[in-house]
């Protein structure tokens, strides 16, 4: 910070305005001290501060601006809490009620033994009051009270030093707390991974800040590990070709280094990052080390599973009896393939159901449940003691989808789990003390989600997974179901008979032509139940107005209607299609209520979704609401700007802070709407999102619908769709289950010998950059400033 910057030092007196989104904060001082030509006792000081606290000294830099509505202010861009300086202010301030239990004396002798830097030095090393005989209670409340008044503001400056604005610094500062300069000066490149919103790009600038070289360990190291995070979560690939990651390392890392010696350089870097345990590599492939074990730790849980089954005492005559009367209380009559799926259920460890939309499969889960519990004399009583069955999907409108058609107890996999949504939960180990376990909607089940359920399993405990293997696969990384189906290790269904009864739709048919690539120009007929509009992409944001109008004319209610996107950017992306749905259906009006949320205005009758998981107010990651209130800062005694939502019956009140974990869902994306189901669908698709369009995006778009379906833009773009059949991720389960079912990946079958190594430990076989350099290196790759928090839904 430069010398001649203006400052303030003084005394908050009174804080009148806080706006929790952004820390801006406006208040009073007294002054003390400055630099400013300012005759003034007080001076009104505005900017974004963590925490400040009225009665407290700080000195402010900045410079006076010129309000036109409240004249002349000082603008603070650092702030930092005065420190007591001199004997005298040392004393009385380590005496004050601050420090209860340190009395005059006790201030005085830590001043005499440790010196006019007495606070630095107790916040270097907490032992060095040690001499005071206090206890550890004391001597830590002592520090915690100097490291929350001095140390916050003194990382929080510095990274404003570092450049960093107010966001990025709180969050910062919230990761690594009083560590953070440690942190981040000893290596820069942690925050690429660690901080959303910086990237390799932003980690790097700070790194020429520190004079870390081009060639340092840590820059290719950073660059690696970023390259990984990128590419998992842009491809849900769990492993990376190496040759493909050394190539782009190669592009971003552009030192001034001959290509021979930089290559040694990414060989070494992968090497220590392999020895320190944060990624695989192995036969020419690179894994992140959790994504690694966890594919391992669910074919070791799968096998452990199986091995434990201790088989089922019915014969075939019960189990038809048993089947006839749930047929005649259920008034269903199960076809050949469902049958055989509920009594494979039955007599398997592991079992897969899989099956498009109206196949069956909510309604063979009913009956899996039912002969499950009269077979084995099992409750279905869930306050008895005895209940042992575990109903759950990814998702909550899925698990209560569930719970209705079941009539039992049914919840998020993260709830059944107690996950919190947080990073905290790749740690977590829980245990399901169930005896069968239904998933539904698994085909969203991401890698690092299944390998938590899949541990927590007890042994002897039926696992049924039910879903439709077409859609498109998880958010995060992986195929899991896919994978389970592909090995053909476990037992599996595949229904086909579609037995939806509206005879007039057309919908349901025609996804799953689309699906067996049967489909060419059918998309594009009208039907009584669906549509297609051609249009440019710049004209999908006016025909979509239309269209919605019309559909509140027509009695549909916007609960009803939902608009599906591939993309947040663009002309016909997310983002904007909200915005111009919401100026239809929920206009702004003089004196209507409305708050701001960065460009996002909110208003009473507002559809939103939720973004995040909060089990302790029973509201999860793509449930849909309704804002049935705004009450401002100024209405309510906690001072602060609250929506209240109703998520179909469970209301929720958020404050301003919270905010940011909703979002307007007139238009959601097709991968939020998975396990979701709508009486209309528009969906419109343009050539700019050719990046996405995938058969199985569509396919999954499509059967979200339940009454209607209306398709806009450009024929090409759904043509593409159709025609482009998603290509497998990159995945190593498969392997993993062979392995650990010993068998042989070109023969299929059980290997007999059991002494074999179930588990080899991950070898590093680098791929001699010579051969990588043999191909032709990519230009820039543009992945600078791309960070792996890119890629996850909502950024
Ligand atoms: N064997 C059957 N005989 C008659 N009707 C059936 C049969 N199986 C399912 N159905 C009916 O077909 C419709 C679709 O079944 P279900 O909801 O179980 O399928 P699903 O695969 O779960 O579909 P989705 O994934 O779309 O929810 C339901 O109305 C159900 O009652």
């Amino acid at each position: 910070m430069a010398d001649d910057k203006e400052y303030f030092v003084g005394t908050v007196k009174a804080i009148f305005f806080e706006n929790p989104e952004n820390l801006f904060k406006i208040f009073t001082i007294k002054i003390k001290k400055t630099n400013t030509k300012w005759d003034g006792k007080d001076i009104v000081v505005t900017g974004s501060f963590g925490n400040i606290s009225e009665e407290e000294e700080y000195k402010f830099e900045g410079h006076m601006v010129d309000h036109p509505k409240y004249g002349k202010q000082f603008k603070a861009d650092t702030y930092q809490h005065s420190r007591p300086s001199g004997k005298k202010e040392l004393i009385s301030f380590f005496s004050s009620d601050e420090f209860p239990g340190i009395g005059k004396k006790k201030a005085e002798k830590i001043v005499d033994t440790l010196g006019e830097n007495a606070i630095d030095k107790i916040l270097q090393d907490p032992n060095a009051l040690d001499f005071l005989n206090l206890g550890e209670e004391k001597t830590n409340l002592i520090v915690e009270q100097l490291s929350k008044n001095h140390q916050t503001e003194q990382v929080l400056y510095q990274l404003s030093n570092f450049g960093f604005g107010n966001t990025l610094s709180t969050r910062i500062f919230q990761k690594y707390g009083v560590n953070t300069l440690e942190k981040i000066t000893e290596d820069p490149y942690r925050l690429v991974t660690d901080i959303k919103g910086v990237g390799f790009k932003r980690a790097d600038e700070l790194a020429r800040n520190l004079n870390i070289p081009l060639d340092d360990p840590r820059r290719i190291k950073g660059a690696l590990v970023q390259l990984v995070a990128v590419l998992n979560n842009s491809t849900g690939d769990t492993l990376i070709e190496q040759d493909d990651l050394f190539k782009r390392a190669l592009a971003i890392l552009r030192s001034n280094n001959q290509l021979d010696e930089l290559k040694v350089k990414i060989e070494d870097g992968l090497k220590s990052l392999v020895n320190d345990g944060v990624l695989v590599s192995e036969e020419g492939k690179v894994y992140d080390k959790s994504l690694f074990d966890a594919e391992w730790s669910i074919a070791q849980s799968m096998k452990m599973i199986t091995d434990t089954y201790k088989g089922f005492d019915w014969t075939d005559i019960e189990f038809s009896k048993e089947l006839h009367k749930i047929e005649k209380s259920f008034k269903v009559k199960y076809d050949p393939s469902q049958e055989k799926a509920i009594k494979e259920s039955l007599t398997h460890s592991v079992f897969l159901l899989t099956g498009g939309p109206g196949t069956g499969k909510t309604t063979i889960i009913n009956g899996i449940v039912a002969a499950y519990a009269k077979l084995n004399d099992a409750t279905l009583d869930p306050s008895s003691e005895d209940y042992a069955i575990a109903l759950a999907a990814p998702t909550g409108r899925a698990a209560k989808h569930m719970g209705e058609s079941t009539g039992l107890p049914a919840m998020t996999i993260h709830r059944l789990l107690g996950l919190t949504g947080t990073e905290d939960d790749e740690f977590a180990e829980p245990t399901l003390n169930c005896k069968l376990l239904i998933i539904d909607e698994m085909s969203m089940v991401d890698t690092k989600l299944f390998k938590t359920l899949i541990d927590a399993v007890q042994p002897g405990t039926q696992v049924v997974l039910v879903g439709d293997k077409d859609q498109l696969p998880s958010v995060g990384p992986g195929q899991i179901f896919s994978d389970l189906i592909n090995s053909e290790i476990f037992s599996t269904v595949i229904l086909k008979d579609i037995h939806r009864q509206d005879e007039d739709s057309t919908i349901i048919q025609l996804a799953h032509d689309i699906n067996e690539g049967l489909v060419t120009d059918e998309v594009f007929h009208n039907r009584s139940d669906r549509s297609f509009i051609e249009c440019s992409s710049q004209n999908v944001p006016e025909v979509l107005s239309q269209i919605v109008s019309k559909s509140s004319d027509r009695g549909f209610d916007i609960a009803d209607v939902q608009v599906l996107a591939p993309m947040y950017r663009g002309v016909a992306g997310i983002d904007n299609l909200n915005s111009i749905i919401q100026d239809v259906v929920n206009p702004m009006e003089p004196k209507r209520k409305e708050v701001l949320m960065g460009n996002v205005h909110y208003r009473i009758n507002d559809k939103v979704v939720y973004l995040v998981n909060t089990p302790e107010d029973n509201v999860f990651n793509g449930e849909i609401g309704k804002i049935i209130g705004i009450i401002l800062a100024k209405e309510n005694t906690d001072h602060v700007d609250q929506l209240v939502i109703d998520f179909d019956g469970n209301e929720v009140t958020l404050d301003r802070k919270d905010w940011t974990n909703i979002a307007l869902a007139y238009c959601t994306s097709i991968h939020k709407a998975q396990g979701s189901e709508f009486e209309m669908v528009i969906l419109p698709l343009v050539n700019e999102e050719s990046r996405m369009l995938r058969r199985n995006l569509l396919y999954t778009a499509i059967t979200r619908s339940k009454r209607l379906l209306i398709m806009v833009g450009n024929r090409t773009a759904f043509e593409r769709s159709i025609s482009d059949e998603s290509a497998e991720r990159k995945t190593n389960l498969k392997n993993r289950l062979f392995a650990a079912f010993k068998i042989k990946i070109d023969d299929p079958k059980i290997i007999e010998d059991e002494d074999e190594e179930l588990k080899s430990e991950p070898k590093s076989y680098l791929l001699t950059l010579d051969m990588v350099m043999n191909n032709a290196i990519d230009p820039m790759i543009g992945m600078e400033n791309v960070t792996p928090f890119d890629f996850q839904e909502n950024k």
